[in-house]
């Protein structure tokens, strides 16, 4: 059995990956060993009700370089730190990754395998070792409408995004739900009756917003808002997410060059626990009727769950209330734009935090486990 370590394995990626594992019994499959770079020494996890050994030190290259192969949702600072030691000593192993920090690398290639298992096996043919997590909302835009870029009908695409505060973290989760309970708290006892002043309430609610609402980790308050700016500003005024769209996207795809498909569009932080949202404009490299579109974006993978552009069923499927916490990708609101023949809407709803970060983690672990 391979060796398999795993590091980062109990923070908010970690243990979606630690879950999604045990239910599809992969543990059975491996020898898991878990690291932490805190507590080494301390009691490892409880997998499918058995205890595991004490836990090893995630700083030691020693202790790493035991393993076939090293799963990491520890971050990028972690990565930056321990990679290139780790290779620099010799390992050999293979290394699966979330974090950002060695996407584009030559040496590494982006994992989807719905979407791209054939860069996925032309890469372990070649003897490539790292095996990367894409950025969640690439990767949900691809689960959502792989099948019409599989077909060669993207020209290009807008993205316009409604981002969860779980691409946050942890932290930045319990941010927004404390924020929630503040602007409740404002207005608590004009809500417990009914006569009172919506005027008053809204005026109260602008106020805890502005003023109460806590904003250590997004830097502005997200209950009752929104905040039009995901990751660092680079100069030409894109934001870091934003410029993953066409980088990342192409990556994937295995596209270089003039191949490249752009991707630009606005990446916006709302209110949503967990799960990411893509308003996106298409512009097809040739028009079809919609019917033939549908068949398309259904055949991308098992995973889209197909929502006619219908009000009713709109409303009711393609909500984050439905999606979480499910491996379904939302795909709805398709309909030809009234913008000129070609140019196409669709809504892609997805949980970030399984296909945008775990899964595809979990699945290249089973494809080298053959
Ligand atoms: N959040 C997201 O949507 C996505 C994240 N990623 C990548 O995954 C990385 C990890 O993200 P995420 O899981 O959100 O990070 P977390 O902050 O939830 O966890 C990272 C590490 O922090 C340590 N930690 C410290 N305090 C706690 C605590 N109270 N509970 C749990 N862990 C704690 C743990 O390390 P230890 O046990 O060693 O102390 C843990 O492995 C990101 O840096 C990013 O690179 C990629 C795609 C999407
Ligand atoms: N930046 C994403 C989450 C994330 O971790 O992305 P990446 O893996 O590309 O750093 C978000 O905030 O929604």
């Amino acid at each position: 059995m391979k060796k398999v370590g795993f590091v980062g394995w109990r923070g908010m990626v970690g243990s979606v990956l630690m879950q999604r594992m045990q239910q599809e019994r992969d543990f059975a499959q491996i020898e898991a060993h878990f690291y932490s770079t805190s507590s080494a020494g301390g009691p490892g996890p409880v997998i499918e009700g058995q205890a595991t050994p004490a836990l090893k030190d995630a700083t030691s290259i020693d202790a790493l370089r035991a393993m076939d192969v090293i799963v990491t949702c520890q971050g990028g600072d972690y990565t930056k730190a321990i990679y290139p030691q780790l290779r620099s000593s010799g390992w050999d192993g293979y290394w699966i990754d979330a974090a950002s920090a060695l996407r584009m690398e030559d040496d590494a290639v982006i994992v989807l395998d719905p979407v791209n298992r054939d860069v996925i096996d032309a890469a372990l043919a070649k003897g490539v070792k790292n095996y990367i997590g894409g950025n969640c909302t690439n990767s949900i835009l691809l689960m959502g409408v792989g099948g019409l870029f599989r077909e060669g009908l993207v020209e290009w695409v807008s993205s316009m995004t409604y981002q969860a505060a779980s691409g946050g973290g942890a932290n930045h989760m319990r941010e927004l739900l404390r924020g929630m309970g503040v602007v409740n708290a404002a207005v608590a006892d004009e809500l417990a009756t009914p006569a009172s002043a919506i005027l008053d309430i809204d005026r109260k609610v602008a106020a805890a917003i502005r003023d109460d609402v806590p904003t250590e980790y997004f830097g502005a308050p997200l209950a009752g808002g929104l905040i039009p700016w995901i990751d660092a500003q680079l100069p030409n005024g894109q934001s870091k997410e934003e410029w993953k769209g066409r980088a990342e996207v192409n990556k994937i795809l295995g596209k270089r060059g003039d191949a490249m498909i752009p991707v630009d569009g606005l990446c916006v932080r709302v209110g949503a626990m967990r799960c990411h949202s893509l308003a996106l404009t298409i512009k097809l490299t040739r028009d079809l009727p919609l019917d033939e579109i549908e068949a398309i974006i259904r055949s991308g993978n098992d995973w889209v769950k197909w929502v006619p552009n219908e009000r009713a069923l709109t409303v009711q499927e393609l909500t984050p209330a439905v999606i979480t916490g499910s491996l379904q990708i939302g795909v709805g609101r398709v309909r030809k734009l009234e913008l000129g023949a070609g140019y196409l809407s669709a809504f892609v709803i997805g949980d970030q935090l399984l296909w945008g970060a775990a899964e595809p983690l979990r699945r290249m672990l089973r494809i080298l486990l053959g």
